[in-house]
């Protein structure tokens, strides 16, 4: 599609701007409740809620705290919260256990929320990193972090989650063959219902590092993620994965980042039409959130621009940090 301009004056592209009720007519993209899904963390104890001091606003939550954290996300109409575990380190093993224990914290978050708030859908994220003493998403041998065997142990994962009751889950890891393993499991164990949005485009990024400050696997990580996370200078590598995924049997695709990443968005919707998600991710957040306590943006202001962006770009949905105070925002109007 080109669109059509005649010359000056015929064409006053300003005239369609003149007042808010024209700029309302002429608007192409909505940003609503509806396309938030909010990440929380969650930490043993109970009546906590301590500070992530990286993330200026984030909370890390005892499961009492956190049901009721996601009662109210409900009540603003929020469909959807993310659970991410900050795991005690003595849970932390070499074979990462606790990622599939019936009994972990994220386990029984799910089971606390789908018996309290059943209406919210329940995200969760598939990935050994807040359960490996060595901080990787993957089991690592001879300091390398193997597939097949990293692959076994998700699928493990996932059907504890999915015994919990999750709605989505959420493969974040990037093993090769994840998805199909996990899908095949599902079917085979009765959850032919539970969905999958495949973080199929995670790039290797420098963003995530206060995320990894809230689920404390900052001091455990050794070397990076590039040898499973993608090369941030590549597109079509993105477009291969999501469809590669797509074949595997997921049911939603995520790009991740976000901000940095839009062009990727972008081409995701364009070439394939699936459902579309991106992470505004916590050094995205933690980025703005600087400049705001600054007094050098304008917090809802700001907010709002970089949600509506992702919309634009093509995607469905944006997982962030912002969710509950966006929500306000939009429900207000
Ligand atoms: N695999 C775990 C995971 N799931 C979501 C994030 C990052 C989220 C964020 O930065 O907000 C990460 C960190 C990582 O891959 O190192």
């Amino acid at each position: 599609m080109r669109p059509t301009v005649a010359p000056f004056p015929t064409t006053r592209l300003r005239r369609t701007r003149r007042t808010a009720a024209l700029r309302a007519l002429t608007s192409e993209t909505t940003l609503s409740v509806g396309d938030l899904i909010w990440p929380i963390f969650v930490r043993a104890g109970e009546g906590v809620e301590e500070p992530v001091p990286s993330m200026p606003g984030v909370m890390r939550r005892s499961v009492d705290l956190s049901v009721a954290a996601v009662k109210e996300a409900a009540a603003l109409g929020i469909p959807a919260v993310c659970i991410f575990p900050y795991t005690d380190v003595s849970l932390k093993t070499e074979l990462c256990e606790e990622a599939w224990n019936p009994d972990n914290l994220s386990n029984r978050l799910i089971r606390a929320i789908k018996a309290d708030v059943p209406e919210i859908a329940v995200m969760t994220d598939i990935a050994l990193d807040p359960y490996n003493s060595n901080g990787h998403d993957g089991i690592v041998r001879d300091g390398v972090i193997v597939n097949d065997e990293t692959v076994e142990a998700l699928v493990k994962m996932a059907l504890a989650q999915a015994e919990a009751g999750a709605d989505i889950l959420g493969p974040s890891d990037m093993m090769d063959g994840r998805i199909g393993a996990i899908r095949k499991a599902l079917e085979e164990n009765g959850h032919q219902d539970v969905t999958i949005m495949s973080y199929s485009a995670k790039y290797a990024s420098a963003f995530y590092g206060p995320f990894r400050d809230a689920v404390g696997a900052s001091g455990a990580l050794t070397g990076d993620k590039k040898t499973y996370q993608m090369d941030p200078a590549n597109s079509d590598e993105a477009v291969r994965l999501i469809e590669r995924d797509l074949m595997e049997g997921a049911d939603m695709v995520m790009v991740k980042p976000g901000m940095p990443y839009l062009d990727i968005c972008r081409r995701v919707k364009t070439e394939f039409g699936v459902p579309t998600y991106a992470y505004q991710v916590s050094g995205e957040y933690a980025m703005l959130m600087a400049a705001i306590q600054n007094g050098w943006l304008d917090h809802d202001k700001v907010m709002m621009e970089s949600l509506m962006a992702f919309k634009r770009a093509g995607c469905d949905g944006i997982l962030t940090y912002f969710a509950p105070a966006a929500a306000k925002i939009l429900n207000a109007r």
